[in-house]
């Protein structure tokens, strides 16, 4: 689903990924993860496309990353609410289903499967926090497509509703969707089929929670982190 080879990116003068390689295969929940400010968003804008980079290539279902073909074909929710505060949660969905070329029922199904339902008539100004990341996860979802892209998609949400989402991840992608979903809680990463931790602009492992926590006889995966830092080594694929 998605191939990267040596990516580099500078952003504001400093160089910010650097030389990244790897692989996502198809119809996984693949989790990134490292501290604040170590890459994520940049690395997913730059597979959405909408990154300039210095070098290396990002290919997306057989195509360079931003071409106009994976247009349709690619969700992205940043962690930035993007939809329009003095409309409706429906108006908000209705109006991206059009713009996307969705069906319009669309807008419904979405709005259920992230658990906004009760909320479709509010003005979205008067969402919470934790209900504006889950409309703008709606607005991904919009056309059903094949390649998800979620930066920090349960931030502000209680332990009950981040276990639901994280349900309809592997549901997704059970029915054969990629999701590329970034987060800095550690318990969130138990929860995928692979792992690329990032620090400082590399990826540090790249992996199954299982076999980081067997590489490193850790307990647990922040554990594993710790020590697969503390060792400097690279684990996983190369
Ligand atoms: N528009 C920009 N101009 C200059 N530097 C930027 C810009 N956006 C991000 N950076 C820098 O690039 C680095 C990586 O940022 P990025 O947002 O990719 O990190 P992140 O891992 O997603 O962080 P967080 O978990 O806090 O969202 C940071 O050092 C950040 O300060």
């Amino acid at each position: 689903m998605i191939v990267v080879r040596d990516l580099r990116v500078a952003r504001g003068g400093r160089t910010v990924l650097r030389g990244l390689t790897f692989e996502v295969p198809r119809g996984s929940v693949v989790g990134l993860l490292g501290p604040s400010g170590c890459g994520k968003t940049t690395l997913m804008r730059a597979v959405v496309g909408v990154q300039i980079v210095q070098s290396g290539t990002v290919t997306v279902l057989g195509r360079p990353a931003g071409h106009r073909a994976l247009r349709h074909r690619i969700g992205y929710a940043t962690q930035r609410p993007a939809v329009y505060a003095d409309l409706t949660v429906r108006e908000n969905l209705r109006y991206f289903a059009a713009v996307l070329g969705a069906p319009r029922g669309d807008a419904d199904r979405v709005l259920d499967e992230v658990g906004l339902g009760g909320a479709r008539d509010q003005l979205a100004a008067s969402l919470s926090g934790g209900q504006l990341s889950r409309a703008s996860l709606a607005v991904a979802l919009l056309g059903r497509p094949e390649l998800l892209v979620l930066d920090e998609p349960t931030v502000g949400l209680d332990p009950v509703l981040r276990g639901e989402l994280w349900e309809l991840f592997h549901e997704l992608a059970g029915r054969g969707t990629t999701l590329l979903v970034s987060s800095h809680v550690m318990d969130e990463a138990a929860r995928c089929e692979r792992l690329l931790l990032m620090r400082e602009g590399r990826i540090i492992a790249d992996d199954t929670p299982a076999a980081l926590r067997d590489r490193t006889g850790a307990g647990d995966l922040e554990q594993a982190f710790l020590t697969i830092i503390e060792r400097g080594e690279k684990v996983g694929r190369p």
